[in-house]
């Protein structure tokens, strides 16, 4: 019998598109993104409803029997908008909120494919990791490279002067969920001296961001 895969992950919060894309590799992307977080036991967090590949990897850590726990804004809540949400369902005010929210409830980070909405997550985690807010790693779930040129840009940004090469390694980019979950459980956080000696009194006034219990 195989030995069942323990994580040093609770909770991993899922971005990803509510569209579900062209291709059938996104779908089953979300589908065994999913499944590799029941294997190892991880709960999910995400942003609620079941549209796009958001239903797809719900569903299937619902499924597996992961606790799956979606936060979604008021405005979003009207089932025609987002579908119905599975599991626990955490209404806040706004995008911000659920953001916010969202992290709070995170030991880790991991983008699918999506669009604006999953690009402006993804990178608000990653400049909140640049600049100290939180230790949590942040994934990318590089289906088919359809994340090449993006990852390419922000070799351009280093090259230019825009991006640190300790920032750039935030962002831990692998082709399938497999290797992503393997890869972020051995991802060791690196920071800039000046950004580790910040202290972000208000982000932890609000609650928003309370260091991760999650060992490194
Ligand atoms: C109004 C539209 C869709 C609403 N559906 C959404 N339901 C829940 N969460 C959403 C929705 N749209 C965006 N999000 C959040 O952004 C990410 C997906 O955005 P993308 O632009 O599709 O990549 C996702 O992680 C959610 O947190 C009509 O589009």
């Amino acid at each position: 019998m195989e030995e069942e895969k323990k994580s040093r992950f609770k909770r991993i919060c899922v971005f990803c598109g509510s569209s579900s894309g062209k291709k059938p590799s996104y779908q089953e992307a979300a589908v065994e993104l999913g499944r590799e977080l029941v294997e190892r036991r991880i709960d999910l967090v995400y942003g609620g409803g079941s549209v796009g590949l958001m239903g797809l990897v719900s569903q299937a850590v619902h499924d597996g029997g992961r606790h799956v726990l979606g936060v979604i804004p008021r405005t979003l809540m009207p089932r025609e908008i987002t579908g119905e949400t599975i599991g626990e369902v955490r209404a806040v005010s706004d995008m911000h909120q659920r953001k916010a929210e969202m992290a709070r409830q995170a030991d880790a980070f991991i983008a699918l494919p999506g669009g604006y909405g999953t690009l402006e997550e993804l990178l608000e985690v990653i400049t909140w990791a640049q600049l100290g807010i939180h230790r949590k790693p942040v994934g990318l779930l590089n289906v088919e490279g359809y994340y090449n040129s993006l990852l390419s840009f922000l070799d351009k940004a280093v090259d230019e002067g825009f991006i640190s090469p300790t920032a750039r390694r935030i962002i831990v980019s692998a082709p399938t969920a497999k290797q992503l979950v393997r890869e972020l459980e051995e991802h060791i956080p690196e920071y800039d001296e000046i950004t580790s000696k910040l202290i972000w009194e208000e982000v932890e006034r609000l609650n928003y961001m309370p260091e991760s219990d999650v060992p490194t």
